[in-house]
């Protein structure tokens, strides 16, 4: 990829949060294309360091789909309305309101591909906290599916699927969105589907490098105790 254009450069003494810093010494370029998985134990600071990196995507003025480890749904809603809020930023508050309180068929009709993407067709009516984990997790893909865009920025998006959901879904991201970059646990996955592989361990960015480029015991350092 390093005749990709870069879509941001990201340099930072320190990441973290008022009082208490994260990841020193990071410097990252991204670049149109690149699939990155971040990988590192729990608290590494893998969703730390996918907030700055959406933070400076939006400075530069990316248009980014998020799917948070939280999914940020909202549960009283339906899968279509919560699939919808991808793009509220496409309309104005009336009309959003309006297919609020009585959904348009076109917005359904928009939305109905990419919940059907993620297996969620016949659903599209049930209030999101009403469904599984899973199937709220795959409510958030479609949302970001749906909203498209230049990245998608994911946290754990497939932690709640079993594995061979989250292949498909994985694969669905990557042929949706030009650049991806994704915090995840599953090492096999991260080998799978990345390009590039961003390592954190003790508050520093310990690797970054192609997956050919790793042997099996680069990984394991990340995750020793
Ligand atoms: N809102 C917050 N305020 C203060 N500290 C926070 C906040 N969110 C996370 N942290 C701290 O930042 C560090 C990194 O957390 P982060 O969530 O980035 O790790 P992670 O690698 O994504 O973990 P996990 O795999 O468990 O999701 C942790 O020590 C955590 O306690």
């Amino acid at each position: 990829m390093d005749g990709a254009a870069p879509l941001a450069r990201f340099a930072a003494e320190e990441i973290g949060w008022p009082g208490s810093p994260v990841l020193r010494d990071v410097s990252l370029s991204l670049r149109t294309g690149e699939r990155i998985v971040i990988l590192g134990r729990s608290g590494a600071g893998k969703s730390t360091l996918l907030g700055a990196i959406r933070q400076r995507l939006e400075e530069a003025g990316q248009t980014v789909a998020l799917v948070p480890q939280e999914h940020g749904l909202v549960p009283q809603l339906s899968v279509h309305h919560n699939v919808y809020m991808g793009r509220l930023d496409a309309h104005g508050t009336l009309y959003n309101l309006a297919n609020l309180l009585w959904p348009f068929a076109r917005e359904r009709a928009r939305t109905a591909p990419w919940i059907d993407t993620v297996g969620l067709s016949g659903l599209e009516r049930r209030a999101v906290e009403t469904l599984s984990g899973g199937q709220r997790q795959r409510t958030a893909l479609a949302r970001a599916l749906f909203r498209g865009g230049e990245v998608l920025l994911a946290d754990e998006p497939v932690s709640a699927v079993d594995p061979a959901q989250g292949a498909g879904l994985l694969d669905a991201l990557g042929a949706r969105f030009p650049t991806l970059v994704l915090a995840l646990h599953d090492r096999d996955a991260a080998l799978r589907v990345a390009t590039r592989i961003i390592g954190l361990r003790e508050g520093r960015v310990m690797l970054d490098a192609a997956p050919d480029a790793l042997g099996p015991d680069d990984l394991a350092m990340l995750y020793a105790a």
